[in-house]
């Protein structure tokens, strides 16, 4: 083989090991995803169940203020797609060990992407390397919006950046009062990518209001999270804000798991598509739902006000 030629392959080997180096790794059985924690099963979350059939999972890189590297991204999705299938699992409480909830993306992983963009000249390569991440850490974040069971969110103190894409692909939002939020991505040259430029708006219901927050970075603190609708309630501290959530997810998991994970299918396919195509989605649904033992079951139960019904795993 010729020298240019074989400077060729060699350069183009190189490209193909800098795109592979940002894909998904194989993915792992997680149906019965075991508890595990920063030293188990997950390097950046500790995931455990506190309560029958709740998740409690925590971002978990407290010297780094949970700074969003790669492993983190990976793991977010790895996790809460196990989750998603994990017949004990009903309802998920994310929350994050040590001083803040997320300083958001790992600014020096950031920096490191320099290296693996220069493993090649070609623009279009660059490209696809960059559209892969971007996709892998979307993927990411909207996992917690396609999973089937409810996802609670619990933030206390920092919450920037990626931490807000996070939490408003989540169900519910539960802060301490010393929470404060920030959409700090204009403030390192970008716009945001993952998530919140599409769905802070609707958990706010203010376009005026998410812009102003997109285009300024401008910290907000836990009380106009609260009154603008980001949050739906607020604890003094984060030992009775851990409680809260979880006593929420607790009380969610001891409803038919049919009807939580319609309900839930249902609301965030609505969000996107006009009253009377939610109409005809729930209905697709609830021809084969409102056949269910849950559905006979809970009912019965509301009538002869017995005992709590107990529900089989889905
Ligand atoms: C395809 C991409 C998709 C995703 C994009 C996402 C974008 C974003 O997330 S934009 C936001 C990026 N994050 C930041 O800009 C955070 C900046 N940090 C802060 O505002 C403060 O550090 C914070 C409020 C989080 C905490 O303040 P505190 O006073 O408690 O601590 P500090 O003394 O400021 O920080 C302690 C050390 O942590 C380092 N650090 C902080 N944030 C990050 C980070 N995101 N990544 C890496 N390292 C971080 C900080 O530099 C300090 O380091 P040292 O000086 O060595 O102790």
């Amino acid at each position: 083989m010729s020298l240019p030629r074989l400077n060729t392959l060699i350069k183009l080997t190189s490209k193909s090991a800098a795109i592979r180096a940002i894909q998904m790794p194989p993915r792992r059985n997680l149906s019965a995803l075991p508890e595990s924690g920063p030293a188990g099963h997950f390097k950046t979350l500790a995931v455990s169940s506190p309560k029958p059939f709740v998740f409690h999972v925590e971002l978990h890189r407290p010297s780094q203020l949970n700074a969003i590297n790669r492993q983190m991204w990976m793991e977010i999705k790895e996790c809460i797609d196990g989750l998603a299938i994990n017949p004990d699992c009903r309802a998920i409480v994310l929350s994050a060990a040590g001083k803040h909830f997320t300083a958001g993306i790992d600014l020096n992983d950031m920096m490191s992407l320099g290296q693996i963009l220069a493993e090649t000249d070609d623009y279009a390569r660059k490209g696809v390397v960059m559209e892969r991440m971007i996709k892998l850490y979307q993927d990411s974040i909207s996992s917690l919006e396609l999973c089937p069971k409810p996802v609670i969110t619990a933030v206390h103190k920092a919450c920037i950046g990626a931490g807000v894409d996070l939490i408003t692909a989540s169900d519910i939002r539960y802060s301490t009062e010393d929470a404060f939020f920030q959409v700090k991505e204009v403030d390192i040259g970008m716009a945001a990518d993952v998530g919140t430029l599409q769905r802070l708006p609707k958990a706010v219901g203010s376009q005026s209001l998410a812009r102003e927050l997109c285009f300024t970075g401008r910290r907000f603190e836990a009380a106009e999270a609260h009154t603008s609708g980001l949050v739906s309630r607020l604890f003094p501290d984060k030992e009775s804000l851990l409680s809260g959530a979880l006593a929420l997810a607790e009380l969610i998991a001891s409803k038919s798991p049919i009807a939580v994970k319609t309900t839930k299918e249902n609301m965030t396919y609505s969000l996107e598509h006009t009253n009377q195509e939610g109409l005809d989605h729930i209905r697709l649904l609830n021809k084969l739902n409102l056949l269910s033992e849950d559905f006979a079951q809970a009912v019965a139960a509301q009538l002869t006000k017995d005992e709590k019904p107990v529900f089989a795993k889905l």
